[in-house]
């Protein structure tokens, strides 16, 4: 398995404050892993740091062997590393195929003054069909985003997300807001991407984390506390006290 994403004692800290504290962890290829920890633990700020929307106070971000610590959000995403947001960043005006298009366009440095001329040129209708088809929502392509469902508009944005052709995609709850029982949806959507990405997902739904993960990487105030299978996640004490405690409760309640 080759090795996409090195994340080397990242730190960040507001004023005295300390969000992320020394996080080292990697990504590799086909890696399904999965970030949870408590409201506040600092998940979004690590992601804020791996897409450069946020800059680290210390540490590295290795992309496929280059530094991309210093580099401007297209640049990584031009590396092949993307995100996607915790709450969604549609553009409401345009249909759903046309979200997509502009994605497939940014990427290959199309400016949007060509959008009318270029969205049914074959080779970007090619890709956004694709895309759309892939994930299970090519009926929808010429729906306006204002008309689509909640879960859908959650669908649109992993459309999105995989118009940048991610090697490293990093989802940053991608079924918040969506109703527990439409949750399978989003995670049928993620099982249909190419084995090839690592994907990295931050999620409070722990029957999805459990079910998507292979790995799960378990971070409170700040730092890493625990790394390993969902099974030896589960059973984990400092886990189980930091964050697990309440989510089983609620299941034995349940
Ligand atoms: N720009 C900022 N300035 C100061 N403090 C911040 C800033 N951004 C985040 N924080 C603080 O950092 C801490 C971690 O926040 P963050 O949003 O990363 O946590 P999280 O694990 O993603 O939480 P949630 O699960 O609720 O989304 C919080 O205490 C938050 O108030």
């Amino acid at each position: 398995m080759t090795t996409l994403l090195e994340v080397q004692h990242l730190s960040k800290s507001f004023g005295g404050l300390r969000v992320t504290d020394d996080v080292s962890f990697t990504l590799s290829s086909g890696d399904r892993v999965a970030l949870i920890g408590p409201n506040g633990a600092g998940k979004t700020t690590l992601v804020n740091q791996l897409s450069g929307d946020l800059a680290p106070s210390d540490g590295r971000i290795v992309l496929a062997g280059e530094d991309v610590t210093t580099a401007s959000i297209p640049q990584r995403v031009r590396g092949g590393l993307v995100r996607t947001f915790q709450v969604t960043r549609l553009f409401t005006s345009l249909t759903v195929a046309e979200n997509v298009a502009l994605a497939v366009m940014q990427r290959r440095g199309l400016t949007k003054r060509m959008f009318s001329s270029v969205i049914d040129k074959s080779d970007v209708r090619d890709e956004w069909q694709g895309v759309l088809s892939l994930l299970g929502i090519g009926h929808l392509a010429a729906t306006p985003v204002t008309k689509l469902a909640y879960g859908q508009q959650r669908l649109l944005d992993l459309a999105i997300g995989l118009a940048m052709k991610p090697r490293v995609l990093v989802l940053d709850e991608p079924a918040a807001g969506v109703p527990h029982d439409e949750s399978p949806r989003i995670l049928e959507a993620i099982g249909r991407m190419s084995p090839e990405i690592a994907i990295l997902m931050i999620e409070h739904d722990m029957d999805l984390v459990f079910k998507f993960a292979k790995r799960v990487l378990v971070l409170a105030n700040g730092a890493l506390i625990f790394e390993g299978t969902p099974a030896e996640v589960k059973e984990n004490d400092a886990v189980r006290a930091a964050y697990l405690g309440n989510y089983a409760d609620a299941r034995r309640a349940s």
